[in-house]
This record gives structure tokens, sequence and C-alpha cells, in this order.
């Protein structure tokens, strides 16, 4: 027979966490002594979007790209899948903050740049590209090349690509951020939606809390001189209502001020 107590417990156990990358104890000092990173652990959960959110020198490119396995940490290690990370591995995808597109090559060619360095072959690899440009709303930009598209249709170009190689965590910095409000607007409705279509797991960069708030399962606030994690917030509101109902809920405008207030004090 089950005893109240026996429930109590179950109850305030808590929930085994499925955590896709972890970072433990990561600390980062660069060449000349600039100490980036200073004993930062976080879970990152599988099928979530976690944003690193903070004053700017924080460490939250570097955390990025340590966990993208492009740079060193000087103390600690990144886990993927329980796995050590030692250099960039197709589990990855990094989306930069200037969509780093090649501009000598089409969108095609471009998005589908990822499966070329895999050796995947021409047909396969372009069909799959076509299949996400499609999805990220750039169908018949196909031939064009990055010089003759927007900002947002570059971003779109760049989520397509790190759509294409098929990560399972996509690294995401500041994808937004040089995007008019309206379609960084419409970029984060598609963003959510391809989450729930494609089950990702994403880290997420921004210095928007209102963007932080709206988009993310979790956000982990980060300060600088060295860069540590002060706090991490789980928003927990149902978006299901749609974005205009999300952005009055009184949970979300309770979380922005939340962390407004807890990030000012460390901006003088
Ligand atoms: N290659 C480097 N060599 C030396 N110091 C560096 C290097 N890259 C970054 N830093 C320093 O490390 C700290 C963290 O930088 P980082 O770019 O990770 O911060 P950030 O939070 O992403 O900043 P921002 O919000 O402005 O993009 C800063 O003090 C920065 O000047």
């Amino acid at each position: 027979m089950t005893t109240i107590s026996a429930i109590r417990t179950a109850e305030i156990e808590p929930a085994k966490v499925d955590a896709i990358v972890k970072a433990v104890s990561i600390s980062k000092r660069y060449g000349d002594g600039t100490e980036a990173l200073s004993d930062v652990s976080i879970e990152f959960r599988r099928g979530e979007l976690t944003t690193l959110l903070g004053p700017s020198g924080c460490g939250k490119t570097t955390l990025l790209k340590i966990i993208a396995g492009l740079l060193p940490p000087t103390d600690g290690e990144v886990r993927v899948n329980n796995k050590t990370v030692y250099g960039p591995g197709p589990e990855r995808a990094f989306v930069f903050q200037d969509f780093a597109l090649m501009p000598w090559a089409t969108v095609l060619r471009n998005v589908a740049f990822g499966l070329e360095l895999r050796g995947t072959p021409k047909s396969e690899r372009e069909d799959v590209a076509r299949r996400y440009i499609k999805s990220v709303g750039l169908a018949g930009s196909e031939h064009k090349f990055p010089s003759e598209l927007s900002g947002g249709m570059r971003q779109r170009a760049g989520l397509a690509r790190a759509l294409t190689v098929n990560a399972d965590v996509l690294l995401m910095d500041e994808p937004f951020s040089a995007i008019d409000e309206q379609m960084r607007r419409k970029l984060q409705e598609d963003l959510l939606e391809l989450l729930r279509e494609e089950k990702k797991s994403v880290i997420f960069v921004t210095h928007s809390i209102e963007e932080a708030v709206y988009l993310s399962d979790q956000i982990v606030l980060l300060t600088r001189n060295p860069g540590r994690v002060v706090k991490s917030i789980r928003p927990g509101f149902d978006r299901a209502a749609g974005p205009d109902a999300v952005r009055r809920d009184q949970r979300y405008l309770d979380a922005v001020d939340d962390i407004w207030s807890q990030l000012k004090q460390y901006l003088s």
C-alpha cells in the first residue's frame, strides 16, 4: 500500500533531467590574461531552448564556441550525450551572428555546404537543402547570391544550413540581432515551429530580455569579470495561447521584470 509519506517523497523528488549538453566547471582564460569564464556549470536539456543572457563581455560567445568545440576550455569540460567534446562534431551546428554565408555561392550551395563538407553526393545534398530552404520560407531564392538577399533572408539561409546537417544541437549566436522588429518576430515564430517539428535542442545567445523570455524553456543569467552563472530561470508559461497573448501574460511580464532587476545591478 502506498503511504502518504511515500507519495510526498515521490512528488518532491526531482525528475531525472535528460541533459544533451553539459558544461562542467568551465573556466576560460585567454592568452592576454582575460578571464572570460570562471567555473561555469550548466545543463542543457534535450529538446529545449536555453538562452545565455548577460551584459556584454560576460562570456556568452566564448561559452558557445567552447560547446561547439571551436575553442578549448582552460579548465572543465563539455559533454554532449555524455561524451567529452574535443572539437567540432556532427551533432552540433553553429549559426553565426554574421550568418557566415559564402558570398560567391548561391543559397542552394551555401545551404548544402555542411553536407558537401561531409562528402554527401551532389543530388542528395541538394534535395535535402531544397527541403530546408522551403521550410524556412526561402523557396524561389535557391539561385540567388547572399548579396541579393535581405538581412532576414540571409538569416533564414544560415538557419537552413544548420538544419540541413541534421545536428541535434543548434548553437545560435545572436541570430536575430541585425534584423528589424517585424522580421525578428516572424523568425522567432518560425524557430519555435521548427523546434516543435524537428525536436532540436538549442543554445541561444541574445541581448534581448524579451526575446530570451519569449523563446526560452531555460534562461541562464551570466555576469562578467569573470563570466559566472548568476541564476537559472525557467519561465514555464504555455505558448499555445499564441504570441500576442503570451506577451500580455503576467508570468511573461514578471519574468522580464525579474531578469531586468537581476541584470541591472551588473551594468554599472
Ligand atoms: N580572442 C580573445 N582574446 C582575448 N580576450 C577575448 C577574446 N575573445 C573574447 N575575449 C574577452 O573575453 C570576454 C568575454 O567575451 P565574449 O565575446 O565571450 O563575451 P560576450 O558575452 O559574448 O560579449 P557580447 O555580448 O559583447 O558579444 C571579454 O572580456 C572579451 O573581451
